[in-house]
Parts: structure tokens; C-alpha cells; sequence
């Protein structure tokens, strides 16, 4: 019987655990969560428990053991002294009890609870030296974070100075960097002008722009910022509170949103009366954080690999409606994936004229149990696309029939296909399907891809007159063609065409998004262009190659292979090589590199010193084209330090320390450039 539990447990845990991934690359890498952060809560809290039942079943790699993770290219990584956790979390009344009491019992003496709000950005650690910022680092996977100090220099509410004199030399503190509910719908305003997608919620939003590359992008955002937090051993008084009033006074931001409270019923009006509040902010918050108030007794509690048990944060419920569904229409998107969207019945929600909410796949409707007529809960949370999270059952017309998700496409009536593993329908004509069509090309011209000058309704003439099917017809185009449209003279044609003849010219990487692979992205199309070189290469890559290219995991290498198994998108491409679209540039000099030939993939390599044979940054790009990543400081995670002339004694003495090896030119070169 025990055998046969736990035989069911462990086949449930390693189900859990494939679904939470899933949804932490939805959220943290594609930013496209399927499901409400409750539901993934939910199903973090039944993992949970299954392995406090079956300690013997925890791995290392389990969603449990580990900090999501929101790492970025183009950033210097730092290692944090502290590590940065995330914090558990609970919806519900009782469970704050719960940690209440297990606080009480495990500490066995007086204790304060000091309340915050939660704020709903990403979280930011500065360091000050000698009260002068030095660096600013985000979370990233909770060891290392990436080092945004030029971007959280632009941010107004940061001081780059302390006030004062009284601080400590060496200083952190850690916050949460938000975009104001006001800057954000003002960028989304502007983003939907340009065509660009908008963001989907303020903390998407707020963690996009700080990992911008570009500085001044950032401090024409105006993000703000609150500090709740001082890591590590200071000479300051032991009281968590007093900390944080202490360092209003050098200058940094603390919210007044905070108390100190000494029973469990403070604890509960303070949840209370901000679950009201905190909708006239000018910030997104979902919740509130509660902590243990002493340091002492903070240290004394502890943490769990993932998370301090002095601490837990309480989120609130979003917002929620009732109102009527009025009709269920589908939508077909560019990769062909079938979306259902619910028409309701306008309702206000936190400000906002709601009449429309996803219902994202037929899973979610048949666990709605949606009928036709339905009185439906609707959910607006920091999301702009609100959410159906319930049925009024009691108010059901007994009229309504069950909503059966379609058979066909509603486009081109193909039936629509469903692959193992996928939540989504989709419909598999995707070279004929108009909407598909079209979508594909208006992908295929948008300004990050072919940068062709063409609107959407030009593009949905150009199909309806059968002038173009595919986006090679675009290159086959005349101005005389372009005559027939309505308003189109001379002048239009011609620029037009001229336009669509100079995105020949488009750099591989730009033509790869373009073509809408599904799940290859900007950054995904950058590293197969720098891989590949030509898209012949690509082609020809197998799933393990692909897998071991930067940014290229499972699901993205599978997408790929099957990109290129299908004919028609094999003729597409080879009509698009015949018609001059330059998919195969001329090498330069450099070889394409192999990414199986990389000796040095995916570690990061400190240089330091002065060379003989190459500069510094002929070594970086060097150590780029090995696979490894140049750096200048130098962490645990260093795989080794290229070492030249006068090499600074403190980056010796930190190597030493470390254990890190030291490989002076010549070794370097024997070893990886003479072959
Ligand atoms: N919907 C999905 O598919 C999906 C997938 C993955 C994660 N998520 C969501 O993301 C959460 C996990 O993200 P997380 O690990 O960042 O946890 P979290 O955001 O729930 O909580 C931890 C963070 O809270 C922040 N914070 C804000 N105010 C604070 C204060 N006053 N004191 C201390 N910390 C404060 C800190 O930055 C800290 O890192 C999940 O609980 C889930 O809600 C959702
Ligand atoms: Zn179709």
C-alpha cells in the first residue's frame, strides 16, 4: 500500500514539476503567462507538500529548491554577497496564523511583526560605498544578478549620494524598482502607436525597461523606486523598522505604507485596511509582506534554499466583476494557435471599462464549465487582459447550453489539430489560412524583422486581390500591381516596392525573426544568425546542435527542426534565396563556427592584464567565437582568468581565494587557437 502511495507521488511530483517549468518560461522568459499567478501558486503549494511527504523525492532542480529565475543578456554579472530569495507566499487569513504561531513557538519570547506592502516590480540591490552608489544588481537566479548600475543611475527617487555622514561605509540595500501606473500606460500608449506590442502588465514593463541597453531609453521612463530591506551584519539598532526610518534619512526611499504590530489582529488590520488603500497609490502592489521585526530573532529563524522563514507575503485578490457572457468568438493568431475570447457584458473594473477576457484555451474552458449566457466572475489583476475566473452557477439560464470549443478553423475551415503536450488548438493550414497569412506577412515586414514600410490594410488588400500569398510574392510585386490598390499613385508604388527590394539587404538575424518560427524571438534569431551565418546552415543543424546554442533550449531547437521539415516553408525560403533575400550572405573571413566546435560554451572568462599577441578586445571577441563570455570580475563562477602583463594584485589575491586558475597568453593560445 505505502509502496503504491508513494509510487503515485512521485509520478505526480515529476508532473508538477514539468507543468511549473512551463509556466516559468511563459512568465519569466516568453512574458506570456497562460495561467493567473494563483493557479501557479497553487500548484508550487501542492509540490510543496507532496515533498515534505517524501523528503527522500527532492532534487536540487525542483521549482521548490529555487528562485525563478529573470536573467538577461548584454549585462556584467555579479555575484550577490547575500543571496536574494524570493519569499512564500499565502492568500489566505489562516495561513498567516499559521505562520504567526510557528514564529511564536519556534522563537519562545516576545516578538514584533513589522507589516509592508508588497510592491510589484523586480527587485534591485544597491550597494554605497563611503554613501557614494557603486553598483546597482538585480535578483537574477537569487546568486547572481545582472549589474544595472548605468541604468539605476537615471532613476530620479535613487540618491547617488547619501545624505548625512552617520551611514556605514559599506552599505546595501534592497528595493523594488517599479513603473508608476501612470508612466506605464503612457509608454503603451506610445508602443501601440508604433506598432509595437504593449506591455502586459507594470512589472513586465518596469523589468523591460531596466534591462535596456541604452541608458537614456531608461531615464525617459521614470521608474521609482522602494527599499525595504538591509542585508548582512550591521552596527545599527536590531529593529528591522528603526533600519528602515534610519535610512529615510540618508535619502532612500521608504515607503509609509509600514507597521510595527505587536498581535496577530494588528497584523490582520493592517491587510485589511491596505486591501482598500492601496488602489489610490500611484504604484502596483499585490500584496503585503510580513516580518519578523528583530534581526536577532530574524537569525535565529532562519531561511529554506529558497525563501526566510522569518518572513511571508500575503497576497490579495485582485479585483473581480460579475457580469453576462454575451458570445464566445475564436481568434486565429499568426503561428495559427486558436484563442478563444469571451464578449461580456461591460463592467468597471479598478477604473477600467471591461468587455472583453481571454479564456486563453478549451482546457480552460471545459474546467470552467462555461454555458452559454453564463454570469461570469472577471479578474483584472496588474494584467491588462482581464481573466474569467468562475461561473455564478446559481444565476444559470437553464436554457444555456455548454460552450463546445470548435472543430474548424474559423478562418478556412480546416480542422483544427492539437499536438501532445500543448494546450492550445491549432489550425495546420498555416501557408493558406487567411488570417495566418496575413498575420505572417505583417510579422515578416514589422521594423525589427524586414523593416518593410507597408500597413496592415495594404497587406490585407494585397491578399484579398490574390496578389500575394506568401511573403516571397512581396519580392515579385510591380509598381503597376500596386496601382490597383485604392489610393495608391505613382509616387506610393514606387516607394513601396523600393522598399520591399532594400529589405533584401536585412541582416540574417532580422530575416530570421522575420520568417515567425514559432517561440524564436529577437534574441533567439540573433544567436542562430551568429551561429549559423547562413540559413542553409541552419537548415541542416540537428536537434542537438541547435540545443547547444546560447538561448536554445528544448522547446525552441524542436521548433525549429519542424520550421524547416515542412515543404512549403522550405520552398518558401528558397523562392525568397532565388529572389536575392540575402538568407545566405557572403562569408566574411571569419568561419562559421560550429556551435559543437565551441571549447568554451556557456563559461565566463575574466580578463585581466596587458597581452602581446592580441589586444583585450580582440581576446573578447575571441573568447566570444570559443563560446565563453568575457568578464571583468571575477566570481565562484569563473571558469578561468586569462592572465597578461601587471595583472592588479587584488584580482590575484581574489582568484587565490577562489581557487581560480590563472592561464597566461601562451598556454591560452596553445591550447584553444593553434589547432
Ligand atoms: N502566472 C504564472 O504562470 C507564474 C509563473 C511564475 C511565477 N509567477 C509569480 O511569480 C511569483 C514568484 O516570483 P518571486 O519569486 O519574485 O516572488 P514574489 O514576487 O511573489 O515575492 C518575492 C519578491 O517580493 C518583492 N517585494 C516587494 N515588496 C517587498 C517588501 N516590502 N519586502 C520584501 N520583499 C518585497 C521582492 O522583490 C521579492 O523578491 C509567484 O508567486 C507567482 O505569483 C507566476
Ligand atoms: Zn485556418
Amino acid at each position: 500500500m505505502v509502496e503504491i502511495n508513494k509510487a503515485k507521488d512521485s509520478q505526480r511530483i515529476e508532473e508538477l514539476r514539468q507543468q511549473i517549468r512551463h509556466h516559468e518560461y511563459l512568465y519569466y522568459v516568453l512574458s506570456q503567462p497562460e495561467i493567473s499567478d494563483m493557479d501557479y501558486d497553487a500548484l508550487m503549494k501542492e509540490l510543496e507538500k507532496l515533498e515534505a511527504r517524501n523528503p527522500d523525492l527532492i532534487t536540487k532542480d525542483s521549482p521548490t529548491q529555487r528562485v525563478g529565475a529573470d536573467k538577461s543578456e548584454g549585462f556584467e554579472e555579479i555575484e550577490h554577497r547575500y543571496p536574494m530569495l524570493s519569499l512564500s507566499n499565502t492568500y489566505n487569513y489562516d495561513e498567516v496564523g499559521e505562520f504567526y504561531n510557528r514564529v511564536k513557538s519556534s522563537l519562545q519570547e516576545d516578538f514584533l511583526i513589522t507589516a509592508e506592502l508588497k510592491f510589484d516590480g523586480l527587485s534591485l540591490s544597491l550597494i554605497y560605498k563611503d554613501g557614494i552608489l557603486d553598483k546597482a544588481v538585480t535578483r537574477g537566479d537569487g546568486r547572481f544578478g545582472d549589474d544595472v548600475t548605468a541604468n539605476v543611475r537615471t532613476i530620479k527617487s535613487i540618491p547617488l549620494k547619501l545624505r548625512g555622514s552617520d551611514y556605514p561605509s559599506d552599505l546595501e540595500v534592497r528595493g523594488e524598482c517599479l513603473l508608476p501606473f501612470a508612466s506605464f500606460d503612457r509608454i503603451n500608449e506610445e508602443r501601440v502607436k508604433n506598432n509595437e506590442q504593449p506591455f502586459a502588465n507594470p512589472r513586465n514593463a518596469a523589468s523591460g525597461t531596466l534591462k535596456q541597453l541604452d541608458p537614456s531609453i531608461v531615464a525617459a521612463r521614470n521608474l521609482d523606486a522602494y527599499f525595504y530591506y538591509l542585508p548582512g551584519d550591521l552596527q545599527m539598532s536590531d529593529s528591522h523598522y528603526e533600519r528602515l526610518q534610519t535610512c529615510k534619512k540618508w535619502g532612500i526611499k521608504v515607503s509609509g505604507a509600514i507597521k510595527q504590530c505587536k498581535t496577530l489582529e494588528e497584523v490582520y488590520d493592517f491587510l485589511t485596511y491596505w486591501d482598500i488603500k492601496r488602489k489610490d497609490l500611484p504604484v502596483a502592489t499585490d500584496g503585503a509582506v510580513l516580518k519578523v521585526d528583530s534581526i536577532r530573532q530574524q537569525e535565529k529563524l532562519g531561511y529554506t534554499a529558497k525563501s526566510p522563514r522569518w518572513a511571508i507575503a500575503y497576497k490579495y485578490q485582485a479585483e473581480r466583476a460579475r457580469t453576462k457572457l454575451l458570445s464566445v468568438e475564436y481568434q486565429v493568431g499568426r503561428t495559427g494557435a486558436i484563442t478563444p475570447v469571451a464578449n461580456l457584458d461591460p463592467v468597471l473594473i479598478s477604473g477600467t471599462v471591461v468587455k472583453r477576457a481571454s479564456l486563453h484555451n478549451a482546457d480552460i474552458i471545459r474546467e470552467l464549465g462555461l454555458h452559454s449566457g453564463d454570469y461570469v466572475y472577471v479578474e483584472k489583476g496588474g494584467e491588462i487582459i482581464p481573466k474569467i475566473v468562475g461561473i455564478d452557477t446559481e444565476m444559470r439560464d437553464l436554457e444555456g447550453a455548454p460552450i463546445e470549443f470548435i472543430k474548424n478553423c474559423p478562418d478556412c475551415g480546416t480542422p483544427l489539430v492539437r499536438e501532445a503536450g500543448e494546450a492550445a488548438y491549432y489550425c495546420p493550414n498555416a501557408n493558406g489560412c487567411p488570417t495566418q497569412q496575413r498575420g505572417k506577412i505583417e510579422h515578416y515586414c514589422s521594423r525589427k524583422a524586414a523593416d518593410i514600410n507597408i500597413g496592415p490594410e495594404t497587406i490585407d488588400r494585397l491578399c484579398t486581390l490574390g496578389l500575394v500569398h506568401n511573403i516571397a510574392d512581396l519580392y515579385k510585386l510591380q509598381p503597376e500591381d500596386l496601382l490597383l490598390l485604392p489610393g495608391f499613385a505613382e509616387k506610393a508604388a514606387e516607394k513601396l516596392v523600393k522598399s520591399i527590394a532594400q529589405s533584401k539587404e536585412r541582416p540574417l538575424h532580422a530575416l530570421i525573426f522575420g520568417l515567425g518560427i514559432r517561440y524564436v524571438g529577437e534574441t533567439v534569431s540573433k544567436s542562430l544568425a551568429k551561429y549559423a551565418k547562413k540559413i542553409e546552415h541552419l537548415e541542416n543543424y540537428s536537434l542537438e546542435q541547435l540545443k547547444s546554442i546560447p538561448d536554445v533550449g528544448d522547446v525552441i531547437a524542436q521548433s525549429v527542426v519542424d520550421y524547416f521539415k515542412s515543404d512549403v516553408n522550405k520552398s518558401i525560403i528558397d523562392e525568397l534565396i532565388k529572389l536575392g533575400v540575402a538568407l545566405n550572405p557572403e562569408e566574411d573571413e571569419e568561419q562559421q563556427i560550429e556551435p559543437q566546435q565551441q571549447p568554451l560554451k556557456g563559461q565566463t572568462v575574466v580578463i585581466s592584464g596587458v597581452f602581446s599577441h592580441h589586444s583585450r578586445d580582440e581576446y573578447k571577441d575571441i573568447l566570444d567565437k570559443l563560446g565563453a563570455k568575457a568578464s571583468s570580475s571575477i566570481s565562484s563562477k569563473t571558469a578561468f582568468i586569462l592572465m597578461g602583463e601587471n595583472m592588479g594584485p587584488s584580482k590575484k589575491e581574489k582568484a587565490d581565494k577562489l581557487g581560480i586558475y590563472l592561464m597566461n597568453e601562451e598556454e591560452f593560445i596553445k591550447k584553444y587557437l593553434d589547432k
